[in-house]
């Protein structure tokens, strides 16, 4: 493969960071692994495995791990922020604290932010003096990092307001096995990636209810039109949409087994409760708390979503999944274009 030199911090040592930090070590960048366990340090650096999120996967001798984040940080450039939408400020705070030089964050993670209602780029700008921020990147796509650490082929995309640190994020990552696109539709890119995991928590509740492909296919279409809808409110490009981070992603995540939201759902589906679901999972579901953000945004920009508004019933309402299919199928009849017609018509005379 390729050989580059950089070094680069992934702060956060779960799936997806160490997903990554494994194509960074493929194309050759020295990279630091953080995480706050000690103990998993430990594992990396000495078995050069992270059993507990990456079962049965070897790590490259180029991935190092280290438990003390100012270490990890120092003298580096860019860092890839890995961990959970809910972990996002905590650990920012940390960095703000020792940190003298600006940055280029990478954000990978797919949610946003209840009642602030912001999304992951927006937390970074308000969280981080901005003295420490040089650019901030969002990398998003149908990406599992079982599949990705075992260099299946892949894509995603990234996005930014500065296209150059975008694409210079595109030239990090790049290689045989994981294609990276860029998109300069930032609020399209993070509102997919993170409305998609909702989405894919009603998937695993329709399978786990019993029912079959018709209703999935119904769930990622209908699914993509809410997504859409709000999107386009909020000021994304429609296209998006259909692209990797719109359409892909909520593919990706609505039919495998490797989704957590997606095994979640079909949990909850079978009759359990979201508290013990959510024990048992032992990792993120990023969907729980987007699902509260999407709700509360709906109603600020006056957007129909359905499958959102059903979702929150069923993990907070303690509304019977079945009872909520029975709602969503029996809502008035209407028009399966217009509402997203009636927006970007509106859109236009705005212009
Ligand atoms: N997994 C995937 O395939 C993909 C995930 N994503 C997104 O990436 C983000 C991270 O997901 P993923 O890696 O899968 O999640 P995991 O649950 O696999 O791992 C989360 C990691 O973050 C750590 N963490 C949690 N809270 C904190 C905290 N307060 N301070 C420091 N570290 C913390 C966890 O540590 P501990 O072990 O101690 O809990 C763990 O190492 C999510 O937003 C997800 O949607 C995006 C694309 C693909
Ligand atoms: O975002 C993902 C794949 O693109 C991972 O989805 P889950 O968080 O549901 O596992």
């Amino acid at each position: 493969m390729e050989q580059k030199r950089n070094a680069v911090a992934v702060v956060g040592a779960g799936s997806w960071g160490t997903a990554l930090a494994m194509v960074l070590a493929d194309n050759g960048c020295e990279t630091r692994l953080w995480s706050h366990n000690p103990q998993q340090v430990k594992e990396i650096n000495q078995s050069h495995t992270n059993e507990k999120y990456l079962p049965g996967i070897t790590i490259p001798e180029l991935v190092t791990g280290y438990d003390d984040l100012q270490k990890a940080l120092n003298g580096i450039q860019t860092i890839i922020l890995s961990v959970p939408t809910k972990a996002i400020r905590e650990v920012l705070a940390k960095i703000a604290q020792f940190q003298k030089d600006p940055l280029v964050i990478v954000h990978v993670s797919k949610g946003i932010e209840p009642d602030t209602l912001l999304r992951i780029s927006e937390m970074i700008e308000q969280e981080m003096p901005k003295e420490l921020v040089k650019d901030v990147v969002v990398l998003s796509g149908p990406s599992h990092a079982e599949e990705v650490s075992l260099r299946h082929p892949t894509t995603v995309t990234v996005s930014s307001r500065n296209m150059e640190a975008a694409e210079k994020v595109q030239d990090l990552f790049i290689n045989q096995n994981f294609r990276v696109y860029t998109n300069p539709d930032l609020i399209g890119v993070e509102i997919g990636g993170a409305l998609k995991n909702i989405i894919a928590l009603a998937a695993g509740i329709s399978d786990g209810l019993g029912y079959g492909d018709n209703a999935k296919a119904a769930l990622i279409t209908r699914g993509l039109a809410e997504i859409a809808r709000l999107g386009v409110k909020m000021g994304a490009s429609p296209l998006t949409f259909s692209g990797l981070t719109g359409i892909g992603d909520l593919i990706v995540t609505c039919t495998s087994v490797h989704s957590r939201n997606w095994r979640a759902g079909n949990m909850l589906g079978k009759g359990r409760n979201l508290e013990e679901v959510l024990d048992e999972m032992g990792m993120v579901v990023e969907g729980v708390r987007t699902t509260k953000a999407a709700h509360q945004l709906a109603r600020k920009y006056d957007v129909k979503m359905p499958i959102t508004d059903a979702l929150h019933d069923i993990l907070f309402g303690e509304v019977d999944p079945k009872d909520a299919v029975d709602g969503l199928m029996t809502r008035r009849r209407t028009h399966e274009m217009e509402d997203l017609a009636d927006i970007l018509s509106e859109r236009s005379q705005h212009l």
